[in-house]
């Protein structure tokens, strides 16, 4: 059974401070690249979200140890030769990282490995990965010749390829460069549009060697990696949720301490500027392995905005919180360019659209995007979160300028990369 919320906030304002919990994607790597390196790896701000969790589960099925104490995790690994050959399927729940990710690590090993995930997982296309891994010589099977989830691995010795990325995506990189590590070559991944890079990034703290030139990377297969220490920084989307909140609700302000804003992942700081959003940014450390800032945000009056080409990558999965923000701007918002939302947890734009509408927004579903008319007074509903995290919040904070109550049929699924999103809301809450 999964749990239903009311929620009704009578002329709430937010006020306070909260550190977000840590990047999912960076926590998930550093469990990855803690497992292959040799010796210990301490992380700290280590997200116990339920994908994150998935990931440790994988990696201890694989024989490697890993302790969690609060937030701090500590990986000890005899490196990826010494993993065993799991007795059971690798879960992978509702993560679509962990899955392609660990299909580019799993093909390289000398291990057999069945990979599955919740249903959801079952409808994401995992060709994307398998047909590059492929080309790598990989050995994978699944249904519909690999496209859907169980997947099963076969381990061998892979080749290196040069790759033009038809999509923008992540973790088809990540995939593609962590078989590469496994190789005797040199992987080359072309880039058209830059998309996050915390696995380039989190390859060189290991001790490994890694070129980036201008949308090429290039990385030399037969590295040995060696266990460190990775310090994880806030989720900056996370932190959308309550930037967006902030700027929204009247006579609020609210500081977001320790968020990652790595350029590759912060596309929602220019949107939220653009837009006019009342917004500071003091940067901790310009140099760290990813660079951490502290950002305030207090009641804006926004304008619309077109949101398209090389920045959807950076703020892909900010779009759900973007598009109600764009319900309180002045204006026509389009975005475009965005049909990698249709192969998210859900169908974002489809999601997004459908719940937007329910509470009155003026929006309507483009087939790459959204158009978006503002302003709209908004209306309580019962709204679906679809299972999907990123909907479940945006309903929720939708609720805080609803005269009405907003209900969402699922909220448990918000645990996915945020468990304690509604013990931050509810502190920040002046009603
Ligand atoms: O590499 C990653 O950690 C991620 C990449 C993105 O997916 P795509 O690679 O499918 O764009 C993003 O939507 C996902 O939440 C996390
Ligand atoms: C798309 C997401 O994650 P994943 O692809 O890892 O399931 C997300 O967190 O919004």
């Amino acid at each position: 059974m999964t749990k239903s919320q009311v929620l009704h906030y009578i002329k709430p304002s937010l006020n306070g401070s909260i550190t977000v919990p840590g990047d999912k994607s960076i926590s998930h790597r550093s469990v990855m690249f803690g497992a292959i390196a040799e010796g210990k790896t301490t992380v700290s701000g280590f997200l116990l979200g339920e994908d994150c969790l998935s990931t440790i589960d994988c990696f201890r099925k694989l024989g490697v140890e890993i302790e969690i104490d609060d937030t701090n995790v500590t990986i000890n690994s005899a490196g990826i030769d010494a993993w065993e050959e799991p007795k059971e399927v690798l879960y992978t729940g509702n993560s679509g990282t962990t899955t392609r990710l660990m299909l580019g690590i799993l093909s390289g090993t000398n291990l057999h490995t069945v990979m599955t995930g919740d249903s959801s997982i079952g409808k994401r296309p995992m060709r994307r990965v398998a047909d590059p891994l492929r080309l790598m010589g990989a050995q994978i099977s699944g249904r519909a010749n690999g496209q859907f989830t169980p997947l099963a691995i076969q381990g061998t010795q892979l080749k290196a390829i040069d790759y033009t990325m038809p999509v923008a995506s992540a973790q088809v990189k990540s995939a593609i460069l962590l078989a590469g590590l496994r190789t005797e070559g040199i992987t080359i991944v072309r880039e058209k549009e830059v998309s996050r890079d915390h696995t380039e990034r989190m390859l060189k703290q290991f001790g490994g060697n890694i070129q980036v030139d201008n949308g090429v990377i290039s990385l030399a297969g037969g590295q040995k990696l060696t266990g460190t220490h990775v310090s994880v920084p806030g989720d900056i989307s996370s932190a959308a949720f309550f930037l967006v909140a902030g700027a929204i609700v009247p006579n609020s302000e609210i500081t977001l301490h320790n968020v990652g804003v790595n350029p590759t992942r912060a596309g929602i700081i220019e949107v939220l500027k653009e837009m006019g959003a009342d917004l500071s940014i003091m940067i901790d450390d310009e140099n760290a392995a990813e660079p951490t800032a502290t950002l305030t945000i207090k009641t804006s009056s926004l304008k619309a905005t077109t949101i398209e080409g090389d920045i959807i990558p950076r703020l892909i999965d900010e779009i759900p919180i973007l598009a109600l923000l764009a319900t309180q701007a002045d204006g026509t918002t389009v975005i475009r360019n965005a049909e990698e939302l249709k192969v998210k947890e859900t169908d974002r734009i489809v999601a997004v659209v459908d719940e937007l509408k329910k509470l009155g927004a003026k929006i309507e579903a483009t087939d790459d995007g959204m158009i978006i008319h503002g302003p709209s007074k908004l209306t309580g509903s019962s709204l679906k979160s679809y299972g999907d995290h990123r909907i479940g919040m945006m309903g929720a904070i939708s609720a805080l300028i609803t005269e009405s109550p907003v209900e969402i049929d699922d909220v448990d699924c918000i645990a996915v990369s945020y468990p304690t999103f509604f013990n931050h809301l509810d502190s920040l809450i002046k009603e």
